[in-house]
């Protein structure tokens, strides 16, 4: 379990970037932190690993003050994902991958096996392995970025916008991918976005920000979808413009479809089992 109390960060210019943050991430579930630019998200996720240090409260890990252990230490047990994989272009996907695990002392062999197998673990081929990140794909680079992050079987796997400089079909792989992933392993995820179709697929608990690490809610996405805590989380989940409620519509000339339709009666898509509709049963 991840504890903010009270956490504040200004910067040195003066920019409070957090203010009096205060909130439990449950263990083994994901958090997402989602809200417009600058309204502190990226802040928070690396006040967790100590890549920026608060000027006021506390964050607990476990119990644990962060603020006593040594930062370079609590890295290493900590996995963190960012958008661009920020792989280290001269070393191949395995050596990537086994970076940790040789940092915290694991023998070269030993880490290269566990390494190859990961790749596997995040759905990327083995033959893979000894490619250089320049002759991957985007989506494949952000894989072996997760399979690094995971090298070192951390608890806590922070991500920061990973999936946001992919296409959008790479980008819909990579979500369903990471969710099968996280039902396997279990892990306390911090993942951070501005997309909040993206935070209501992927959360457990979602994370509303306004400027200054405010929070406008907390909750569930269902919670969320069904009760906005104010007119700011309904413009930005879209309710507002009737996005977000949706109708079934018997039209005429549709045969047995059944559509469904959003609040400005525009078709979003048809109710899956309606007998045309594609992957319905066919008998
Ligand atoms: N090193 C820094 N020095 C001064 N101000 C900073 C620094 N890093 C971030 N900020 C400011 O703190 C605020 C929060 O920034 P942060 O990067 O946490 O926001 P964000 O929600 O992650 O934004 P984005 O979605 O654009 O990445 C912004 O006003 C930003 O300009």
């Amino acid at each position: 379990m991840i504890e903010f109390q009270g956490v504040s960060k200004v910067f040195d210019d003066g920019t409070r970037a957090v203010d009096d943050f205060t909130l439990v991430l449950p263990s083994h579930k994901t958090t997402v932190f989602v809200g417009s630019s600058g309204s502190g998200k990226t802040t928070l996720l690396r006040m967790i690993n100590r890549m920026v240090d608060p000027t006021g409260g506390r964050i607990l890990i476990d119990g644990e003050d962060i603020a006593r252990l040594d930062p370079v230490r609590l890295r290493r047990r900590i996995g963190y994902v960012l958008q661009a994989a920020g792989l280290l272009p001269h070393r191949t996907v395995v050596d990537n991958i086994a970076t940790v695990p040789r940092l915290n002392g694991v023998p070269r062999a030993q880490a290269r096996a566990a390494a190859r197998e990961l790749l596997g673990t995040v759905g990327l081929e083995e033959s893979l392995a000894m490619r250089y990140p320049n002759q991957l794909s985007g989506g494949q680079q952000q894989r072996v970025g997760v399979a690094r992050a995971l090298a070192a079987d951390p608890n806590v796997l922070l991500m920061d916008e990973p999936f946001g400089a992919v296409d959008p079909i790479v980008r819909a792989e990579l979500q369903q991918e990471l969710n099968r992933l996280q039902r396997e392993l279990g892990k306390t995820i911090v993942f951070v976005t501005h997309d909040i179709d993206e935070a209501f697929l992927l959360a457990d608990q979602v994370v509303i920000l306004k400027t200054g690490g405010v929070v406008a809610q907390v909750g569930t996405p269902g919670q969320i979808l069904s009760e906005p805590a104010e007119d700011f989380v309904a413009s930005f989940i879209g309710a507002d413009a009737g996005k977000r409620q949706l109708y079934l519509q018997h039209r005429q000339g549709d045969g047995d479809v059944t559509l469904v339709v959003d609040g400005d009666g525009r078709p979003t898509g048809v109710l899956a089992g309606s007998p045309a509709a594609p992957g319905a049963d066919p008998r």
